[in-house]
């Protein structure tokens, strides 16, 4: 009897398999595997000798196969995807499998096999089973080139566990630690390039993501909120996004502007900004803010001018994208898919009541004085009552239990206005 199917294997990062990590590293992998691949014809995801191993049903043909690898290649934790048969341990079927396996690889020239057993009680050795299955391909492949180093592809027979697992496809994944293994954190996002280049570097690294946005409405449009929700259905694709809380900004922006120095202005916005992230963030349970800022990139960005905008939270403010040079930065953009949305014109709160000429070093003292004008907690407050929330398919937040999360839906939901 044959029975094969297809298979996905998942190698991880080195990283997050040391010592006690290694379980909790592993079982989040899983439950974000098996949740994003909730609509693709998956019999089971399990883990099998160091790999997470997702075994397609029966029926799933070429395209499912190839639809999951695409889906998994952009999870964080994947180092690699590979993707072929899982058979019995059959020598026919053995060779069979590597026959289709590698029949689905485009484009090489070389290639070896590479065998290995875990199984005292399975008869044939390693180097046996590399000489059997390269003589079976090479009958099948005669245009074809074995080569020992360097070869172009490898074709993987692995007897472990029962079972014999057969692959050639092997393509690189995003790397970094799986979402929900570093904690919470509130992301400042808007719908330009930098800030989604900094959640997803969060997201990468494990955290669970939370944005806040603030937008001009109603002195603007919604359309920075659309973007940012087209920008977060691209995140949706690795579970990047819990949920978004949208702050409408606009009349207060107004009443700033009238109230404050000009070149103050947007430092005096974005210490709101923080405040009120800071509030959603000790409501969600976060333990820091995110912005996508970068040394000097533009006015607000300096030295000075951030530490007026850190000096109004106590929470850690994380720039993952302090260092980096806007082409790289760019760069990522394109990669994960939000450049294209973030490129499109979009009037939000940071375009609204903009001073001619922006201070570039503010003087906290400076900046305090200013706002002493000023009703800060009051319109703290307001700006809370007025947040909306949208949430989005992050299986790293499908099981978090603590009180904040509750509170804070609690909180909104007075005041939900959805976007639709
Ligand atoms: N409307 C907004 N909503 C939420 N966060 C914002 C908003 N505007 C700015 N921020 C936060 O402040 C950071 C710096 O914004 P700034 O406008 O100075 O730079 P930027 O290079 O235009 O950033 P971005 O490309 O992320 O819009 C942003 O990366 C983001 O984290």
């Amino acid at each position: 009897m044959t029975s094969y199917q297809r298979i996905c294997l998942v190698h991880y990062h080195e990283l997050g398999l040391k010592g006690r990590n290694r379980n909790t590293f592993e079982r989040h992998l899983m439950r974000n595997v098996e949740a994003l691949l909730e609509h693709e014809p998956v019999e089971k995801v399990t883990r099998i000798s160091g790999r997470v191993l997702v075994l397609l049903s029966a029926q799933a043909d070429l395209q499912a196969g190839q639809r999951a690898v695409n889906i998994l290649r952009k999870v964080p934790g994947v180092a690699r995807v590979s993707c072929g048969y899982r058979c019995e341990r059959e020598m026919d079927q053995i060779n069979d499998a590597a026959h289709k396996a590698l029949s689905e690889v485009d484009g090489f020239y070389t290639w070896k096999v590479v065998a290995r057993r875990n199984h005292t009680d399975f008869p044939i050795d390693s180097m046996e089973l590399n000489r059997l299955v390269g003589a079976y391909l090479c009958d099948r492949f005669p245009e074809k080139k074995v080569q020992m180093k360097g070869a172009d592809v490898e074709v993987h027979v692995e007897v472990v566990q029962g079972y014999a697992y057969v692959y050639a496809l092997t393509i690189p994944g995003i790397g970094g630690l799986p979402i929900g293994t570093a904690g919470k954190v509130v992301c400042l996002l808007s719908s330009g390039i930098d800030s989604p280049v900094a959640t997803w570097r969060m997201a990468r690294r494990g955290a669970t993501c939370i944005g806040v946005h603030f937008s001009g409405r109603p002195q603007t449009q919604s359309t920075s909120e659309y973007l940012v929700d087209d920008i977060a259905h691209v995140f949706e694709e690795f579970g990047g996004i819990a949920r978004i809380f949208t702050v409408p900004f606009g009349d207060h922006q107004r009443k700033i502007a009238a109230l404050v120095p000009p070149a103050l202005r947007i430092i005096i916005y974005r210490r709101f900004m923080m405040r009120v992230a800071e509030r959603i963030a000790r409501d969600e349970g976060a333990k820091a803010l995110v912005t996508g800022e970068s040394l000097g990139q533009v006015a607000s960005q300096t030295l000075d001018n951030i530490n007026c905008t850190n000096a109004v939270v106590k929470m850690p403010v994380l720039r993952p994208l302090i260092g980096s040079d806007k082409l790289e930065i760019i760069a990522d953009a394109k990669k994960i898919g939000t450049y294209d949305i973030s490129s499109s014109p979009a009037p939000d709160c940071c375009t609204l009541f903009m001073p001619r000429s922006p201070e570039t070093h503010a003087k906290l003292a400076d900046v305090e004085a200013a706002e002493a004008e000023l009703p800060v907690d009051e319109w703290v407050s307001e700006l809370m009552s007025k947040v909306e929330l949208r949430e989005y398919r992050c299986p790293s937040s499908y099981d978090s239990n603590h009180h904040g999360r509750a509170e804070a839906k609690a909180a909104v939901d007075d005041n939900v206005t959805k976007l639709n």
